[in-house]
């Protein structure tokens, strides 16, 4: 674990960069939350940005999905530069995923795969759980069942890099394991790229192969899952656990 840029990751160099940004700021309407972020993700690769409430985490993910401009520095993503939309990172094989239920409740599971253009084959080789769900309204699905249509919708598009912001908020931990544990399989057998927040600590630690710890819009310590992990007490106590309106980007 360190506290510099310069972590070595356990992947291999050879394998292609899909997300790399240096020096980015990123943040709203001209105001800087996020402060010279320097990140990088490979193809086949799990990388969890883990922090406090308020850490910045959020708006990063924004930033590298299109949905907000970089205020400085550089982001490639997929080859594109930091001014690509969504639709076109979409389109060079960017997913995005959210807490946010994104599941239409009142058509049913088939229906919502279909509207995407994902065949339902492809969605249940994915979540095989699903197939007994097709049928069902996706409003009528449990909260674990309609993220795990939003997942396999969002894998079975073959994507090369997944941004995945609090997938499994609010979920109970059986399902937060199923959830990541299906990621890794996707950067494992598919060679997806994969950049997670995640509050889940401790689960994410267990699917993750790097972790960047954010504080205050910057990030403060990256290493691999192994070295957060036996240092996870310190790493919680000093960045996790912040008290209220310490978060405060500066
Ligand atoms: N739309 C917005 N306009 C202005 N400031 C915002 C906006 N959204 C978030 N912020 C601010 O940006 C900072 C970082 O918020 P962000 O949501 O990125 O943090 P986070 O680490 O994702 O937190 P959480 O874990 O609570 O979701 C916070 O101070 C927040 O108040």
């Amino acid at each position: 674990m360190t506290t510099t840029e310069n972590t070595a990751a356990r992947t291999p160099a050879a394998e292609a960069t899909v997300l790399e940004c240096s020096g980015l700021d990123a943040g709203y309407g001209g105001a800087v939350v996020c402060r010279g972020l320097d990140l990088r993700v490979r193809a086949g690769e799990v990388v969890a940005l883990i922090g406090a409430n308020g850490a910045g985490k959020s708006t990063t993910m924004l930033t590298v999905a299109g949905e907000l401009a970089p205020l400085g520095g550089r982001l490639s993503v997929l080859g594109s530069d930091g001014r690509a939309s969504l639709a076109s990172r979409a389109r060079l094989g960017l997913s995005y995923v959210t807490e946010e239920r994104s599941v239409i409740m009142g058509l049913t599971a088939a229906e919502n795969l279909k509207l995407a253009g994902v065949r339902a084959d492809a969605a249940c080789a994915i979540f095989p759980e699903l197939r007994a769900l097709l049928g069902r309204p996706a409003g009528l699905l449990s909260g674990g069942e309609q993220q795990m249509l939003t997942l396999a919708r969002a894998l079975a598009r073959d994507p090369r890099l997944l941004l995945a912001d609090e997938l499994s908020l609010g979920l109970a931990p059986q399902i937060v394991s199923r959830l990541l544990a299906v990621v890794r399989e996707a950067a494992d057998a598919r060679g997806v790229g994969v950049l997670l927040v995640e509050q889940h600590v401790r689960q994410v630690l267990q699917v993750a192969d790097r972790v960047y710890v954010m504080r205050r819009g910057k990030v403060i310590v990256e290493g691999t899952a192994g070295e957060i992990a036996a240092d996870l007490d310190a790493v919680q106590r000093a960045y996790l656990s912040a008290a209220p309106g310490d978060e405060t980007p500066g």
